[in-house]
């Protein structure tokens, strides 16, 4: 049953004046409702929300002259003007004398086209027959105004021509109309009362003890109100921090580094051969610059590429290349990170750990972006062990929340033993997580650290893919707003 008990005064007065207009303007019903137009639209969308009212649009197309055209709706189309002021055939050259060379130029064209005249070895000949055509009519129409097609009784092939000649502009006006609904007469003939309400008191209202003779204008509970969706840390960052807790618990330092890293420090101190395939342009972003090699380290890795050093190991052979090791690349892993820092603190103890961003040449797709996460730590100390690694690791592994975690053997050139930690996910099965390993002699030697390095390198994202469950990773780096505000994985 319809009523009037929630309607604001501005409602009331537009559904009054509807009700004896029935189908009205925006202007017309601001007039007859003794408001503003915007305000009296505002009450007319509420009505129509409520089914009180309609509000109607419609795109309305109408054609205006171009100066162009009022000139020519004046002085007459440059081919009406030649035709109307030559009895016989004349010459171009004559033509212009008398007429702005400009306007005989557009005219011959259209005196043919019409075939008003011909043009016979630069004469124009008038064929005898000029009606007025369709263009001309439609020109005086306009009378100064915007028009219609109505009101122009033009076809729109006419109008498409005219267009294309530049005579007439097209424009395309909304218009609304507000018309009132059965359900609106009825409330009205059930009665309207409209009286002044209050959304807000003031405090002279308290004062003045006026309050009590207002009327209060109702809470609408139905209005759904504005959704607010408040700040809060990305997802991904909220894991990455919580991995970071982590290590910090357990004990280690954080550290940072360059992005910018040379390839010495990248693959060479690393033991990965010069001729590795991972170097390669389609693998790792190379740049052009190039950094000092390190002379407390450089003789030593080259020794121990080409001939194993001072130790047992063969090393790789062949020629070490400086030219190669100082060519700058984006860090293709973080292990160029902990490597340089192990370099720098050779005194045992060290536990420290990064988690940063590395760069590789990935073609991008659901599951790898160039850019990616990852976590990088070290613990370098007297007579850590192997089992010292995997303890390590299925620690970290059960404080994110993962039970069961499992080690493949895998391959790295700077560890052996080598392994590949996975856990194991419901739905998926085991799932592959990074690197990890014993850092070679090979490694150790040349930078003067004499105890065993435990290392790794955990992927990120991954881990964060399936801790959100996510089948897209791209979503972790698009700043995609609604789905930060919306996701049931960022509600955290
Ligand atoms: N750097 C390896 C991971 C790793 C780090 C340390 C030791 C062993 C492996 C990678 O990016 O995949």
């Amino acid at each position: 049953m319809a009523s009037d008990y929630n309607l604001t005064p501005n409602e009331k007065n537009v559904l009054l004046a509807l009700e004896e207009l029935k189908n009205a303007n925006p202007d017309e019903l601001a007039q007859k409702a003794g408001m503003k137009v915007e305000t009296a639209m505002q009450a007319a969308f509420l009505l129509d929300e409520n089914g009180l009212a309609r509000v109607d649009e419609k795109v309305i197309e109408t054609y205006g002259l171009t100066d162009e055209g009022k000139k020519y709706a004046d002085e007459g189309l440059p081919e009406r003007q030649i035709i109307n002021s030559i009895s016989g055939p004349v010459s171009m050259d004559e033509l212009k004398d008398k007429f702005n060379p400009a306007v005989v130029g557009i005219a011959t064209g259209w005196l043919r086209r019409k075939a008003w005249a011909t043009i016979e070895k630069g004469m124009i000949v008038p064929t005898g027959n000029a009606d007025s055509g369709d263009d001309e009519k439609v020109l005086d129409k306009f009378g100064g105004q915007e028009r219609t097609l109505e009101e122009l009784d033009a076809s729109p092939a006419l109008m498409k021509d005219m267009l294309k000649r530049k005579l007439v502009t097209k424009n395309e006006d909304k218009h609304r109309s507000v018309s009132i609904t059965s359900e609106g007469s009825e409330l009205v003939a059930a009665g309207i009362e409209v009286e002044e309400e209050i959304a807000q008191i003031t405090s002279e209202m308290l004062k003045s003890g006026q309050w009590k003779n207002k009327k209060f204008r109702a809470y609408n509970i139905q209005t759904p109100p504005r959704q607010i969706y408040g700040a809060k840390v990305h997802p991904y960052q909220r894991l990455i921090d919580q991995m970071r807790r982590i290590f910090l618990d357990m004990g280690f330092t954080e550290i940072k580094g360059e992005i910018v890293q040379s390839s010495f420090w990248n693959f060479d101190s690393l033991f990965q051969p010069q001729d590795h395939p991972a170097r390669e342009m389609q693998d790792t972003f190379h740049l052009s610059s190039r950094s000092e090699l390190p002379p407390e380290y450089k003789d030593q890795v080259c020794a121990m590429h080409e001939h194993g050093g001072d130790t047992e190991s063969t090393g790789w052979g062949g020629k070490w290349s400086e030219e190669i090791a100082c060519k700058n690349v984006l860090r293709t892993h973080t292990t160029a990170l902990t490597i340089k820092y192990l370099a720098d603190n050779p005194e045992p103890p060290v536990k420290a750990f990064s988690i940063d961003r590395a760069y590789r040449r990935e073609t991008i797709d659901p599951t790898h972006t160039p850019e990616f996460e990852q976590l990088e730590g070290v613990v370098m100390d007297k007579d850590m062990s192997f089992a010292n690694l995997l303890g390590c690791l299925k620690e970290f592994y059960h404080r994110m929340g993962f039970e069961d975690v499992r080690f493949r053997p895998g391959y790295f050139p700077y560890t052996e033993p080598s392994v590949e930690p996975e856990v194991y996910v419901d739905g998926l099965g085991w799932v592959e997580l990074g690197g990890a390993g014993v850092f070679r002699k090979e490694v150790t030697d040349p930078l003067g650290i004499k105890y065993p390095v435990l290392a790794w390198g955990l992927g990120v994202s991954r881990l964060a893919m399936l801790k959100l469950g996510l089948k897209d990773l791209r979503l972790l780096y698009q700043s995609d707003i609604d789905w930060l505000r919306k996701s049931p994985v960022c509600q955290l």
